[in-house]
């Protein structure tokens, strides 16, 4: 069965569309990361997988269900974009009052604080802790109830660097444990290796979606490679940038060249027969780069 099942998606606002004809499944236990501009229709969709919203048009299912089922809502947890609480309250009678409203035991609480990093500041009335620390219990409370399904709108935001690795780890845990997880982020560096699949949304319409090596190959962008150690560089760089690759000097003694479609063998064939190098580097297009590829894509259509 797959976790979340969403078949051509039309959501408007008046005569504003937002979404138009998405189509996305989910699998259990795995872990999607959409990412798209402001107003790209991010919060909408999990605001309609969370059944918040009625769709215009389309269907979505979570759990082979409706969404607003309330046996799938229990299995829910979602941390939204902009996480308020009770100021009055501490970290600890939050987390509880959340407990009570979602049907989940109230003895998870003090684990969660740990897991989350807020043991030492669960007795400290929210209105102490700093952005970080508001955000790490919004994480908290989505994690109540054992969610079978996560949706994390920007949980990134206001967390620290090694914050941000806790919760990075903490969604592999999760997907090991076979909970499914949605994750929209407008941080893109670093979140590759936590993500199964991504999914691009611009303008309300799917622009692409699929495993970092197929949305690779599908956009089929240059790979840069980087040498050092480079004796004769001078004529590396004249011989390749009138070949029509583009060459750079870097450092003391490196190239970068830029490798289109299936040259990059050939290129380091080249090099390694002609040079003693010192040091290797393949850069492959990164997440940020697809993510500027399709985007470019998208405005080009709309232009
Ligand atoms: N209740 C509403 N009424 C009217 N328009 C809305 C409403 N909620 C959202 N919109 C519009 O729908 C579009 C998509 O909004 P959404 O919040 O889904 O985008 P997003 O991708 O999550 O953006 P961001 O990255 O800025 O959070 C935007 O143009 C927004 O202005």
């Amino acid at each position: 069965m797959n976790a979340v099942e969403i078949q051509n998606l039309t959501q408007r606002y008046g005569t504003m569309t937002v979404l138009e004809d998405l189509s996305l499944t989910l699998d259990e236990g795995e872990v999607l990361g959409l990412f798209g501009h402001n107003g790209a229709g991010k919060t909408t969709t999990m605001k309609l997988v969370l059944g918040l919203l009625n769709a215009t048009e389309g269907r979505v299912r979570v759990l082979g269900r409706e969404p607003n089922d309330p046996q799938v809502r229990r299995t829910l947890g979602y941390l939204p974009e902009n996480v308020t609480f009770y100021a009055q309250l501490s970290g600890r009678e939050t987390l509880r009052h959340f407990a009570r409203l979602k049907g989940a035991h109230t003895s998870q609480t003090d684990h969660l604080l740990e897991q989350v990093g807020l043991g030492h500041a669960a007795d400290r009335k929210v209105r102490t802790y700093s952005k970080g620390m508001r955000q790490r219990l919004g994480l908290a409370q989505a994690l109540l109830g054992e969610p079978r399904l996560l949706l994390l709108d920007e949980p990134t935001v206001g967390l620290d660097p090694v914050a941000t690795e806790d919760l990075y780890s903490l969604i592999d845990g999760l997907r090991q444990q076979g909970c499914s997880v949605i994750l929209c982020s407008h941080v893109l560096p670093g979140v590759e290796r936590h993500i199964d699949r991504g999914a691009i949304l611009a303008g309300g319409r799917l622009q692409a979606v699929g495993t970092l090596t197929s949305l690779r190959q599908e956009a089929a962008l240059p790979e840069r490679i980087r040498v050092s150690g480079v004796v004769d560089r001078e004529s590396w760089l004249q011989r390749w940038n009138a070949a029509g690759h583009i060459a750079t000097p870097l450092g003391n003694d490196g190239i970068e060249v830029v490798a289109r479609g299936d040259q990059k063998l050939d290129l380091l064939r080249e090099l390694l027969a002609g040079e003693t190098l010192t040091d290797i580097e393949i850069h492959q297009p990164s997440l940020t780069d697809l993510y500027r590829h399709y985007m470019d894509q998208a405005s080009e259509v709309t232009a």
